[in-house]
């Protein structure tokens, strides 16, 4: 309901509930226990998502009174049987829960802020509280998930990162699709995910929804949001080693999720302690960068077209990659030509290389670390940030937490790109290029004339792959999200929400 109406949009209604005449108590999250309970009444209530500033959503609430209590008995059906022909609310959601994630409170934000909600928008949830890393995904391997309309990761970037691996794994498991075949066209999951924040980053929420809020994030769920979402595949010798949905970054960001896995107790500060540690360290990789770009996009890294909710280029990119069926006989549109309209590679010495598949936009960086990112394009923006006195690039990094351009610097370079490899130049470490052992704490002599270390390792939206020769490659709109990308909060966006998920 906006503010300046009273027009309820039917698609953002979260419950319809019957009123007692007279207020009864109201239990702790501010529910009358009465209301949930269908009696002959006089009264029924409305709960709608109330938009409030920054994108931040509300439960809201309005209530209705009848002089009959057959009429509001027939009121109450009716808006419910209607609710009940929304076919993209879900009823039955598997939500996992990471204790461990961010603060820690995980569990507390669950019960607290979403389940109520799940309650009154009558949404049956099977919960589980992970025990473990890697929990999630081998319970996604056998789990039955036919009867579901979704699945809800409650934590950061890492725990969606392996509900994501396991959803991903599993269909093509049973779609007959060999995932270790770097050319073969992914299966399209048909659960859509959900993301409540109760991480540290919380990136991929952020860059979906617009904020990082538990209850808002609750009710893009309820009301059946639907927001496809692109998914690098990172492989190496003809094996995956994991499905990347928002960031990857080999060289500093590689490094700081490396020395920040080691100080989990530090919470979310801890990257803020390794990021430190690691700029003033600032380690440079020799290595190959070979790329196919997205010619044909029509959108560039540099553009000021920002993806928003109903995005075209997205929409475009959503109609040129429709799902072919799967033909295992079928060889797959392998480009590996070099040269224009084909590949090409970079060769140099690295601070970083980044790919952000969409902007990575998060409380850190909240236009991101690549602004003009398309959550659903089908392509990934490639940053590559060559080898810079540091006080550059503290000036590069300082620029993500404004808008400025922070790809205005003459040691990085930017490619919208559909596929990339990364190989490592190997140094062969000489007597006195011994590596830096840090987790043990001892600090062999170094050669500082080049202060190269051997390797980093990738930062897959927060998990280490510790193999720093890759191939990538984009799958477009291979995952849906319970979202709807970010709304302007001005005018109302030019296509109608939940085109994508016909
Ligand atoms: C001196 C000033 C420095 C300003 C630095 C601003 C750059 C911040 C860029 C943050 C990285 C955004 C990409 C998100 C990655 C997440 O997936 C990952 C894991 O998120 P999680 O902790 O699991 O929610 N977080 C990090 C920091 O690698
Ligand atoms: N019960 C658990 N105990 C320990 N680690 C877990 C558990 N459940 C999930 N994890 C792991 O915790 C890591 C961080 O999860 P995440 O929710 O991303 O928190 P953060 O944003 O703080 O990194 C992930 O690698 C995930 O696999
Ligand atoms: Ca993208």
């Amino acid at each position: 309901m906006s503010s300046d109406s009273n027009v309820l949009d039917l698609s953002e209604v979260i419950a319809v509930t019957p009123v007692e005449k007279h207020g009864g108590q109201r239990n702790k999250d501010g529910f009358s226990d009465i209301e949930l309970t269908p009696i002959s009444c006089s009264r029924f209530a409305v709960h709608y998502v109330e938009k409030k500033r920054g994108r931040v959503w509300r439960p809201g609430r309005v209530t209705f009174k009848c002089q009959d209590p057959t009429v509001c008995r027939e009121w109450i059906d009716r808006l419910q049987e209607r609710l009940n022909q929304e076919y993209l609310r879900p009823r039955r959601l598997l939500v996992f829960v990471n204790p461990f994630g961010g603060k820690k409170r995980g569990v507390q934000i669950y019960q607290q802020k979403v389940a109520p909600l799940f309650d009154l928008a009558r949404i049956k949830a099977d919960v589980i509280v992970t025990e473990r890393a890697g929990h999630a995904q081998d319970l996604l391997q056998e789990l039955e998930l036919n009867k579901l309309d979704g699945i809800v990761c409650v934590g950061g970037d890492g725990m969606f990162s392996e509900i994501l691996n396991g959803l991903i794994v599993r269909t093509q498991q049973e779609a007959g699709v060999d995932k270790d075949w770097l050319a073969a066209e992914l299966v399209r999951p048909h659960l859509r995910i959900g993301i409540i924040p109760a991480g540290s980053t919380d990136a991929v929420s952020y860059a979906t929804v617009g904020v990082n809020d538990p209850v808002t994030s609750a009710l893009h769920i309820i009301i059946g949001d639907c927001q496809p979402l692109d998914v690098s595949s990172v492989h190496y010798r003809s094996q995956l080693l994991r499905y990347n949905v928002s960031f990857l970054g080999y060289g500093f960001y590689g490094d700081v999720v490396r020395d920040s896995d080691l100080r989990r107790w530090m919470g979310p500060t801890r990257y803020d302690y390794s990021g430190f540690k690691k700029f003033c360290r600032r380690k440079i990789y020799e290595g190959e960068v070979a790329f196919l770009p997205c010619a044909d996009q029509g959108s560039s890294p540099y553009d000021q077209i920002r993806c928003t909710e109903g995005c075209l280029v997205c929409k475009q990119a959503g109609e040129k990659n429709k799902p072919t069926p799967f033909n295992p006989s079928e060889e797959p549109r392998a480009v590996e030509t070099f040269g224009p309209g084909g590949w090409q590679r970079v060769r140099g010495r690295f601070i970083a290389i980044n790919a952000a598949t969409n902007s990575c936009a998060c409380k850190k960086t909240p236009k991101g670390v690549s602004p003009a990112a398309h959550l659903a394009d089908g392509c990934t923006d490639l940053i590559l940030i060559h080898a810079t006195p540091r006080y550059r690039f503290l000036g590069h990094l300082l620029k993500h937490l404004t808008d400025s351009d922070r790809f205005n610097h003459s040691f990085i370079e930017v490619y919208r790109v559909r596929e990339f490899k990364f190989r490592p130049v190997i140094i062969e470490e000489t007597e006195d290029e011994q590596v830096e052992d840090e987790e043990a704490g001892v600090l062999s002599r170094r050669n500082r004339r080049r202060n190269t270390r051997r390797n980093s390792v990738w930062n897959c939206d927060g998990e280490i792959i510790d193999q720093p020769a890759v191939d990538v490659k984009v799958h477009c709109q291979l995952i849906k999200l319970f979202a709807r990308g970010i709304e302007e909060t001005k005018q109302s966006s030019c296509w109608p929400v939940g085109c994508f998920c016909a």
